[in-house]
Formats: structure tokens, sequence, C-alpha cells
């Protein structure tokens, strides 16, 4: 018997029948925009606090006045500090980004209850089309300021985008994190979260496609064996420890990632930790498949890319859900084949989203880029807008694919599970939302 068929349903009648509802009219090919919640499970009030202290009679009171005091005190902290900008240069070659803190190009919620994400093109006709995809479940700027401010005074303490710290603020990563955790409103566990995300998004920038960043193919193998001993400490003969030791401290990227998921570690059970290492790694093995693709000078199948834009792919943040939301999802729960199918289809999914809203700065990037449209436009043999418009319908079908397998599996699941494959869904669309609008992807 699998684990998720001993889970018995809860008595949801409305649940069911809102789904069924939402299976029916669920069309393969028919343009319906993508609803705000998963169907049978209920999105928590954006900006609302949750209970990752003690909970009980009488203790939201307590914890919301604390919560607002730590907020206050940050801020005040950080008032002298405002409008600081460190260095003046560049990230990943491109140039310099306009005012941090841009805002969505569309709609967030708080605006309708299903919306969809408006089609974008620019004068070369690059632009993204309208995608099926949630609309994000909050805006909170002022959680995103204060998580960018953290997180880009991280960034120049581990040393990593070292004169290039605007573009990372201009970036937003905070952004990303507050529009990609919706259930989540504990600064720092945002923070937490995006400095592993930093850190791997590092990894790709230092050691696999930027050459102004020192990435080098033929190194590719031995940095990246390296940078996974920050994530998973070798454990030495002491002879050779304390050298070790040295040489992992040398480098910032290993710092970061090193940093990173300490951070993490404060609020992530061990199973949670693992779980994280096992997505990095994976992620790792989709960082040296792209770099053997570069060093034969060779353009993937769409089948081979697609496989591999699942493990190169935005899972590590994903899988993080749980622990920025203050819960955990069992193992056991977390690897079940059908949970696994789900998650990973939504994660290629986002990182298709990816694909396409970062095609016009790879397009005037000088190197060999990859993303989908690329690939299809080479194996198809039609035009760049002909393969956008496929890889649009591609990421689509993912998520229906998830929305539907999601549903089903919320619906017979814990209420773990359930608010994880929410929190999935909600991520889908701070995701997007977030490309939509950050400058490093905005031809700034
Ligand atoms: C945060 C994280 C897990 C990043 C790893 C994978 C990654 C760098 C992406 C999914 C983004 O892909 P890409 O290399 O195309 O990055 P940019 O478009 O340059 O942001």
């Amino acid at each position: 018997m699998s684990l998720l068929s001993r889970i018995t349903a809860p008595p949801a009648h409305h649940d069911v029948a809102r789904l069924v509802a939402t299976l029916l009219t669920h069309r393969q090919g028919a343009r319906r925009r993508a609803p705000q919640a998963l169907p049978g499970t209920t999105p928590r009030p954006a900006g609302t606090a949750l209970p990752t202290g003690p909970t009980g009679l009488g203790t939201s009171a307590a914890r919301l006045a604390a919560t607002g005091r730590a907020r206050e005190a940050w801020r005040a902290g950080k008032a002298g500090e405002a409008g600081e900008v460190r260095e003046a240069g560049r990230v990943a070659g491109k140039p310099t980004a306009g005012a941090p803190g841009t805002s969505g190009a569309s709609g967030i919620a708080g605006a309708p209850a299903a919306s969809g994400s408006a089609a974008v093109s620019d004068d070369r006709g690059i632009g993204v089309p309208e995608l099926y995809c949630p609309p994000a479940l909050r805006d909170d700027p002022a959680l995103a300021r204060e998580v960018n401010d953290r997180l880009v005074d991280w960034a120049d303490e581990v040393g990593i985008y070292d004169g290039r710290l605007d573009r990372v603020r201009a970036a937003d990563f905070g952004r990303l994190m507050m529009l990609a955790h919706p259930d989540g409103d504990d600064p720092d566990r945002l923070l937490a979260a995006g400095k592993c995300a930093l850190a791997e998004w590092a990894t790709d920038d230092y050691y696999c496609d930027d050459e102004t960043m020192g990435s080098r193919t033929d190194l590719l193998g031995s940095h990246l064996g390296l940078a996974y001993t920050a994530v998973d400490p070798s454990h030495l003969p002491a002879r050779y420890a304390p050298a070790w030791e040295e040489e992992m401290r040398q480098d910032p990227v290993r710092v970061a990632l090193r940093s990173g998921l300490d951070h993490l570690s404060r609020y992530a059970e061990p199973s949670q930790v693992a779980r994280l290492r096992h997505e990095v790694a994976v992620l790792f093995v989709g960082y040296e498949q792209e770099g053997s693709w570069r060093s034969q000078g060779r353009m993937p199948g769409v089948r081979e890319y697609l496989a591999h834009r699942q493990i190169n792919s935005f899972l590590p943040c994903i899988a993080l859900t749980d622990v920025v939301g203050g819960y955990a999802l069992p193992a056991s729960v977390y690897a079940e084949p059908r949970v696994r199918r789900a998650v990973t289809m939504a994660a290629t999914a986002a990182t298709l989203v990816n694909d396409l809203y970062s095609m016009t700065k790879e397009h005037d990037s000088s190197g060999v880029e990859f993303n989908l449209p690329v690939v299809i436009a080479e194996e198809d043999g039609c035009s760049l807008r002909e393969a956008i418009e496929r890889s649009a319908e591609i990421h689509d079908e993912l998520v229906r694919t998830y929305e539907t397998e999601a549903a089903a599996l919320a619906l017979t699941g814990t209420p773990e599970l359930r608010r994880f494959l929410a929190g999935v869904w909600a991520w889908l669309g701070g995701n997007r939302e977030w490309h939509a609008g950050s400058p490093r992807y905005n031809g700034a």
C-alpha cells in the first residue's frame, strides 16, 4: 500500500465538488486563466502572520507584537543605509540595471481571484506570450525590501558578486522570496531561503556560464565538486583537515553555499536539510550537463533539454516551501513518486518561465546560451517567434498537469502535503511575477 493511500481523505465535500468542477472544465488546450489557489485548497490571506512560534490561546497577539517590533527595529537600523549602492558594476556581464524594487509588470493578488499573465513583446518579437500560471498571492514591498537589503549585506559579507552588488540589489531576489513564499511572513526564514537561492545562482554565474566572472568549462567539474563539499562537508583525516578548511574559505561561492545552508539549518529539520542537499547535487549534475554541451559546441534536442530543465531547475528553491512556511513535510511523503512527479513538473515549468523571460538578456549576450525556444527553433526548423509559442504551450501543459495531479493528491493527502502542494502552486505565481518585473530580465 502506498503512503498516500494509507492517508484517509479529509471530509471536505465542498473541496471535492470544487475539484471535480475544475477538472471537468479543464479541457486540454482550452485557454482558461489559472486559479489563484490550487483547486481543493484554500490560500492563506496575503500578509497574514503564520504561527512559527508558540501557538494556542493567547499567543497570537504576543507573537504579532514581537514580529512587528523586530521588523521596526530592523528598519530603524537600516534607515541610515537607505539608498546605499556599494559598487557600480555589472552582474553576469550585463549592463547596469534600473532602480531596485521595481515592481512586477502584471497585477498581483489582492486583485482578481483568477488571473493570467499578460503577453509582453519587445520590438524584435521575442517577448513572452500569455502563460497559464496563477497570479502571485501577495505583494508586500516592505517585507521584500527588508529581505533584499539583508540579502545584499550578506552577499557583501561572504564576498559573492564583489563589485556587482548594485546589480544584485536591483535584481531584487528579496522580492522573489516574498512573492514565491506567500505563506511565510518571517523575514529571517525568507532570508535563509534567499541566501541558498543566491548562492546557487552564484555557482551558476561563477562556474558555469559567465566568463566575465571567471567561469571556465574545463574547470567546471572540479569547481562543482569542491562547491558540493560546502553543502555536504568532507570529513578529512586530521592531518589534512585544517588546510582543507582554509581552502573552503578561499572561494566566495563555497563560503556562500555553506553560510546559506547554515542559516537554513536553524529552521530546517535534518530531513529537510538532506532534501536540499539532494536537490543541490542534482542541480550540479545539470550544471555539468550544460557544460558538456558548451564544450562540445552541441545544441541538445528538445527531449534532452526538457529533461535537463527538470534537474537544472528551481527545485532547490521550491523544495524549501515548508521550511519557509514553518512546517515539515515528511521525507517519505516528499519522495512519494506521485508527489515527486507533480513537484518536478512544477519545477520544470517554473524554470521554463526563466527561459522565456531571460531570452532577451541571453539574446544580447555574446556566448552560446541554451533555452527552450532556441532548442526548439533548431530542432523544428521554425522561427524563434514560433518556438517561443511552442515553449509557452509546453509550459502551460506542465502547469495544467501539476494543477490536476496536485489537486487530486491534496484531496487525499495529509494537511502538510496539502499545504505544500498549495505552496508550490503559489511559488509558480510568485516566480512568474518576479521574472516579469525583475530588472535582471527586463532590459535594464
Ligand atoms: C536559484 C537556483 C536554484 C538557480 C539555479 C538554476 C538557475 C541558475 C536557473 C534556473 C536560472 O537559469 P539561468 O542559468 O538561465 O539563469 P539566469 O537566466 O541567468 O538568471
